[in-house]
This record gives structure tokens, sequence and C-alpha cells, in this order.
């Protein structure tokens, strides 16, 4: 494939035009023919890397003025085709855009700090439902009717335009992508064409990648102020305090706002929700039609994120009458509230993603209603990530939970004893083993009839990572082989 800078968008120094073959941010990944996008990243700037990239026959360089500072020699000895952006990250975003092409026709994103992964596979499911071809992308990578792994919840927009071309061209027709605070921050979505965005809630997380909460919230609201078009829908969930604050930054920009929540305010509203052993029935007031369902999920915070998606199709044209008569189909998200294993005496096995201070205290929070037993929960955290949530989450885990086990949870390159310890701070009646598969065995174990154990923080995730190291571990997978072992099917 060739495109031209000036196809792309694009005003090189001195007017110059050059035919591309292919774009790359690493220069590990360049080819002859590419434009090499050098941008400021968090340790280097990539201008660092120019040379190396047009030895290896980049035609093109997009940067900042930093970056041709950086690489001066460089260009002067290469001459490439020079483009200066104010802005490179989002220059680079627009000419991926136009260089893939196509993308799904309708196309939104979530953001919030926790329920993306949720609300982005809710709404596939629903387009599914509805007889449209269509995707999820984000933490568990691409899903529906075209997958392909994702090394991010966001992709960065190279690979993000890659694949939304190539679902596009085999006939996906809707998208559904999350929007992760790094992935605004990076402007890796900008060139998306969105219909309609939501907002789950906000709480910490990544503290360690954005300076204060305040930057942490900017980048989310940047979804709002700058991807999402004027002619866009917001669905907002207004029970969130920071939801409000999004509405009125929405409702400057004179954009349409669909309020989800259970506030008297919403004009998609929860008014009733009933909880069993097995998922919940719910009572919604949609603009003033009532709609009564069943929903085969566990947990209330799962009908938050229906509602969400629910209302993101509406909000891109679909029928609500159709709509909400498809909702009792959904199916749960792996490694989201998913039941794992029940054991012979009647209690069960809970994986849940929650790897925050708030999800710790939602999920455990939201098990309790379908329980009538004691609520057992093995909790950890990750290395090298945001270290002041793991007290946070401890704590979370001890005030909810009825017995805490502290465990591994990808340690990377941290002394995983150190990270156990920052948790239990937060929880010192906690009982300590840290290895995972024996955490599990030992709470699986301690379960008595009516009991449930919630085992959180890895739910999807395929590996423990230990160093540099991913070892194989599945906790539905360890939690089916502890309730055989303990249970005598083995
Ligand atoms: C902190 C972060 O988000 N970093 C991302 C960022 O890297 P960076 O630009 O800061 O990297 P850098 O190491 O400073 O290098 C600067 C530049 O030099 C280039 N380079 C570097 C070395 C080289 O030999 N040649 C070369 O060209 C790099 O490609 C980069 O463009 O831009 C890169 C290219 O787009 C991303 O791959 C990289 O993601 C890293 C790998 C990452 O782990 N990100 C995680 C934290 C992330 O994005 N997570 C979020 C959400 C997680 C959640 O919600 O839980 C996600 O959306 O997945
Ligand atoms: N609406 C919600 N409110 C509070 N907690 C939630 C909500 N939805 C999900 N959670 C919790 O957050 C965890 C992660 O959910 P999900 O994967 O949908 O979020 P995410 O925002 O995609 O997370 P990530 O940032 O890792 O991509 C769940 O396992 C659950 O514990
Ligand atoms: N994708 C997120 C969540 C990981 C959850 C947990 N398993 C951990 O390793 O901290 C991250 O990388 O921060
Ligand atoms: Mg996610």
């Amino acid at each position: 494939m060739l495109k031209s800078l000036s196809e792309l968008g694009l005003t090189a120094q001195g007017g110059r035009d050059e035919q591309i073959t292919g774009l790359s941010v690493d220069s590990r990944l360049t080819e002859s023919g590419h434009l090499f996008a050098a941008l400021p990243g968090a340790r280097l700037h990539g201008a660092e890397f120019v040379r190396k990239a047009l030895e290896l026959g980049a035609k093109a360089v997009l940067t900042d003025r930093e970056g041709v500072k950086i690489a001066a020699e460089a260009l002067a000895e290469y001459d490439p085709a020079l483009v200066i952006a104010e802005d490179p990250r989002q220059a680079l975003a627009y000419t991926a855009a136009l260089f893939f092409g196509a993308q799904p026709d309708v196309m939104v994103a979530v953001t919030g700090t926790n329920g993306k992964t949720s609300v982005a596979t809710f709404t596939r499911q629903v387009w599914q439902l509805l007889g449209a071809k269509a995707i999820n992308i984000g933490t568990t990578g691409v899903e529906g009717d075209w997958q392909a792994p994702s090394p991010h919840t966001t992709p960065e927009p190279i690979t993000l335009h890659r694949m939304l071309s190539e679902a596009a061209k085999s006939g996906v027709s809707h998208g559904a992508m999350e929007a992760s605070s790094h992935g605004l921050a990076q402007r890796r979505l900008d060139g998306v064409r969105l219909s309609a965005a939501a907002f789950t809630n906000f709480t910490q997380d990544h503290l360690d990648y954005h300076a204060t909460f305040e930057a942490y919230f900017a980048a989310k609201a940047g979804l709002f102020t700058r991807v999402l078009p004027e002619d866009g829908v917001a669905v907002i969930n207004i029970d969130d305090a920071k939801g409000m604050e999004l509405e009125g930054l929405c409702a400057e920009r004179g954009m349409d706002v669909m309020c989800v929540g259970r506030s008297d305010a919403a004009d998609l509203r929860i008014v009733g929700q009933r909880f069993d052993a097995t998922g919940q029935d719910l009572r919604i007031d949609f603009v003033g039609n009532i709609y009564q369902l069943r929903l085969d999920l566990i947990g209330g915070f799962q009908a938050e994120n229906v509602m969400s998606a629910a209302g993101l199709v509406m909000a891109c044209g679909a029928d609500p009458e159709e709509v909400f008569s498809c909702l009792p189909e959904l199916t749960g998200v792996r490694g989201r509230m998913q039941h794992a294993a029940t054991r012979d005496n009647g209690a069960t096995v809970f994986v849940d993603y929650a790897h925050t201070p708030d999800a710790v205290a939602t999920a455990i929070a939201a098990l309790r209603p379908h329980v009538m037993g004691r609520i057992i929960a093995i909790v950890g955290a990750g290395g090298d990530r945001d270290t002041t949530k793991r007290p946070l989450m401890g704590q979370a885990a001890a005030e909810h939970a009825d017995l805490v086990i502290v465990t591994d949870d990808n340690p990377r390159s941290e002394d995983p004893g150190a990270i156990r310890a920052e948790v239990l701070a937060g929880a010192p009646e906690a009982m300590e083993v840290g290895d995972r598969a024996e955490a599990i065995l030992r709470g699986v174990d301690a379960l008595q009839a009516g009991d449930a154990l919630l085992i959180c923080g890895k739910g999807h995730e395929s590996g423990q990572v230990i160093g540099d190291n991913t070892y194989p571990f599945d906790d539905v997978e360890q939690a089916s082989l502890a309730v055989a072992a303990l249970d005598g099917a083995l």
C-alpha cells in the first residue's frame, strides 16, 4: 500500500511530498519507505532512534520541535521528508486513520476507572443480538465477529487502525472500544470516528503514570472534550460525582447527553433490582417507560454496565424496545464475576478482575446479596504499578469480606513479599499465602455450605508474571482443580 504525505494530510518542510509504504513508532519495526514517528515518550524521546529508522530506509519523519533538535545530525545526513507537529502523537493518530482508511461504520468508546471491558463487551453482544456484525476492542483483545489479540487495552494508533480496517473489510459494521487513560493521554484513539462515548466511573488507579488525580481525570475527560465530535452522543453515569462534572463539560460543547444511573435525573434509570443465586431481576425506567427484565449476571454493578451498553446502542440509533428485549440474553464477560466452580456442599467460587481499591470493594459488596453464607476474598496487587493503591486494596477487602487471603498477582520486577506486606498493611487480620495456587486451595478448603470465594485481580489473565517470565496461570482453572482435589474428583 502506497500513500503520499499529502494524501495523509501531512505537510512536510519545504512542501515536499513522498510516497509512504507504512508507518512505525518503534525504530526496530521500521521498514523501507516508512514514515517514522519519533514521539516524546515516558522514558525517552523517539528522536533518539531517528538515525536507526533512517538506516532501515525510512523516507519521512514525523516529530516535534524537540525531536528535530535531538535528531538534527541524522536529519541533515539523510535528508528525509520532515513533518513537524505541535502534538505528534495526535498527528500520528490522524495519519494512521487515513493510511489504513476503513473503519466500522459505527464506532463507540468507553472510559472510566472500572467497567470499560464489561461495557464494551456488552455493547458488542447487544449489537450482535440485534443482527449486526460487531466487535469489541480492549483488555481481552478483539472479540466478536473479527478476532485478534491486543497488546494494549487501547492499542497504539498504527495497530488500532490496521485492526479496524481489517475488521471493516471483513464486514464488521459496529465496534465498541475501551479508551484507557494511557490511551487517551497518548492520543491513541484520536483518529477514530466516534458516534457515541460512555463514562462509567472515576476512582483511584494508575497514579504511577498520571501525576495527580486531576491529570488522570483530565485524560479521561478528553474522550468527551476532544475525541467525540460535537454531534456525537455522550452516555454518562451520573451516579458518579465526576459524571456530573463531565455532563457539564458536554453540555458546554452543546452535545447530546444520555444520563444513566440510579438518580432521579437519569434518562435511563435502574429503579429496582432483586438478586438471587444465579443473577438478578431489573426494573428500568427509560424516559418514562418501564421495562422489567432478567439478567443472568452476578453483581449489581454489572446492571450499571449493561445500562451504559444499552445507552450506547440506543445513542447510535437502535430501537429501545428491541434493545431491552435482548438484554436477558447477555452472557457474562470472561473473568468478571465469573462463576468458576461449585463445591459438593453448594459453596461457589467466582473469579473477578478487581485490581483497584474501588473494584475490590464493589466486587465483594456486589457478591453479598447473591450469597447466604460468608464471603472469602483472595487479593493481591501487581508489581511495577501504582503502589499507593496496595494498602487501600487490602483495606477494601478487609472491610467487605469475612475472611481475606493476601497472595501474589504479577509481582513483575518487585519483591513479592514486599508487595504483600503493603497490601497486608490495610488488612492486618488477613492470612498471607504467597503462592497463588495454594492461596486458592486454602480459600476453597475454607468454604462451608452457602459460602462463596471471590478470587480478585487476574480475571481473564492466563499467566503470572514473575521477573521477566510469565508462568501459565488461570484462576478459573485453579479454582476447578482445587474443588476437584478437595471434593475427591481427582
Ligand atoms: C507508559 C506507556 O504507556 N508507554 C507507551 C508509550 O511508550 P513511550 O513512548 O513512553 O516509550 P519510551 O520507552 O519512552 O520510548 C519513546 C519512543 O521511542 C521509541 N523507541 C524506543 C526504543 C527503540 O529502540 N526504538 C524506538 O523507536 C518508542 O517506540 C517510543 O515511541 O508509547 C508506546 C507506543 O505507543 C507504548 O507501547 C507504551 O506502552 C507501554 C508498553 C505500556 O506498558 N503501556 C501500558 C502501561 C498501557 O498503555 N496501559 C493501558 C491501560 C492499562 C489499564 O487500564 O489497566 C493500555 O491501554 O493498555
Ligand atoms: N461499573 C462498575 N463499578 C465499579 N466496579 C466495577 C464496575 N464494572 C466493573 N467493576 C470492577 O472492575 C473490574 C474490572 O472490570 P472491567 O474489566 O470491565 O474494567 P476495565 O475498566 O476494563 O479495567 P481495565 O482498566 O483493567 O481495562 C471488575 O472485575 C469489577 O471488579
Ligand atoms: N492491565 C492492568 C490491570 C492488571 C491487573 C493485575 N493482575 C496486575 O497485574 O496488576 C495493569 O496492567 O495495570
Ligand atoms: Mg479493560
